[in-house]
């Protein structure tokens, strides 16, 4: 087994995860973990962009200097906090921050910040970033990439397994047995309840639902939601902030409701998309990954639409629920290291599986 890093900040913008891992590509043990949150300047300037902002080069390029430095501060902070020298890691897999994520069209790409070069030279370890544009250039979406992670560590149940990560976007890994894993984006995650929550309680997200727990689902509204074009599209198909933003929702609000229950409809929105996917399979097991899994009215509400299903968190299955994307990311980078195509072609809808990420050396 060899160690490896994983770093994660996704698109609910919440901070960044990191993790350090052992790991032979088909193990995978978590070793150590740690997080810290965005200063909520810079947050609010990755919103901005997000939302389609302009900004200058020089405003750019400081933005991928302070990204990689955070990256950077995040791993420094891993190995002290785990007794770990940089010598006994083999390499660093960064997500980086995506600010805008364009699959379709013309001209497609995924664009996530933070320099790797900073990352590399201040650790002293080899930093992997830029995951999702080899896979766009075969013609893929260049994501969800978890699903071949997902499938290392979890897919060798011998019942019908689902995996679902509900981060800021929502995204599923069908697992069933004897069969390839597929996966795509399904809808929002916490996005919409984090952009309204924040909105009418000043708080970043609907802690413990305490807010969402409080309204009634609007049945006109969550029918206006869920009459959203792209959630009746095949996949492979994967979304972001450039779709599911504050816009998309304030066009369909009426023009009175009690925020409580937009929070609660949105809540149901969210577990409404997700499920609507999950019951094109035969009913077996849900996991949910992510920080969507710590809000209980999204569990109770997953579990009252998925009746023949067992939905429980990945802990139960022994993956650490928080900790999966960043594992995913170590995972990619053993890949990467290792000469192995870290893209599942029927997930992504790339020609071909291919190695990803671009390698920086710290010398
Ligand atoms: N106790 C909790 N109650 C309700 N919601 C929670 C709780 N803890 C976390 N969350 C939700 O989880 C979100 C963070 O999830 P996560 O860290 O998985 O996102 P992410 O890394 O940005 O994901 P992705 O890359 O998949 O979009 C928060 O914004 C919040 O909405
Ligand atoms: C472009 C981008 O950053 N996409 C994220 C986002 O967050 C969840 C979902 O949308 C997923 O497609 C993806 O992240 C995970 C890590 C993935 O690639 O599997």
């Amino acid at each position: 087994m060899e160690l490896f890093i994983g770093i994660m900040s996704g698109t609910s913008l919440d901070g960044i995860d990191a993790v350090l891992v052992a790991t032979n590509g088909q193990q995978v043990e978590l070793k150590a973990g740690t997080r810290r949150p965005f200063a909520a300047s810079l947050r609010q300037r990755l919103l901005n962009l997000a939302a389609g902002g302009t900004i200058t080069a020089k405003q750019w390029g400081e933005l991928d200097t302070e990204l990689g430095q955070a990256y950077a501060d995040i791993v420094l902070q891993l190995l002290e906090e785990s007794g770990t020298r940089a010598t006994q890691v083999r390499a660093i897999g960064c997500h980086g921050q995506t600010v805008w994520h364009q699959p379709l069209g013309p001209l497609p790409f995924s664009l996530q910040l933070g320099d790797a070069n900073r990352l590399a030279a201040q650790t002293g370890i080899v930093a992997i970033n830029d995951f999702r544009r080899k896979d766009m250039a075969l013609g893929g979406q260049g994501a969800p990439l978890v699903p071949a992670f997902h499938q290392q560590v979890l897919g060798n149940s011998n019942q019908m397994r689902i995996l679902v990560n509900i981060g800021g976007i929502a995204n599923i890994t069908v697992l069933a047995p004897g069969q390839a894993a597929l996966g795509y984006d399904v809808g929002p995650g916490n996005m919409l309840m984090d952009v309204w929550c924040k909105h009418h309680t000043g708080q970043p997200y609907d802690k413990d639902a305490a807010f969402g727990l409080q309204g009634q689902v609007d049945p006109s509204l969550l029918a206006r939601l869920l009459a959203e074009p792209w959630l009746a599209l095949p996949p492979p198909k994967s979304t972001g902030r450039e779709l599911f933003d504050e816009a998309w929702l304030a066009a369909r609000l009426p023009a009175t409701l009690a925020p409580a229950d937009v929070q609660t409809t949105l809540a149901e929105f969210t577990a409404s998309a997700i499920a609507n996917e999950v019951n094109k399979w035969p009913a077996g097991e849900l996991l949910v990954c992510g920080g969507g899994g710590h809000n209980p009215l999204l569990m109770r509400r997953l579990a009252a639409l998925l009746p023949h299903w067992h939905v429980d968190t990945t802990n139960s299955a022994g993956v650490d629920m928080d900790a999966m994307e960043a594992m995913a990311f170590a995972w990619l980078a053993h890949q990467t290291w290792h000469g192995l195509p870290g893209n599942l072609p029927a997930v992504t809808g790339a020609s071909r599986p291919a190695i990803l990420g671009a390698i920086h050396l710290p010398d």
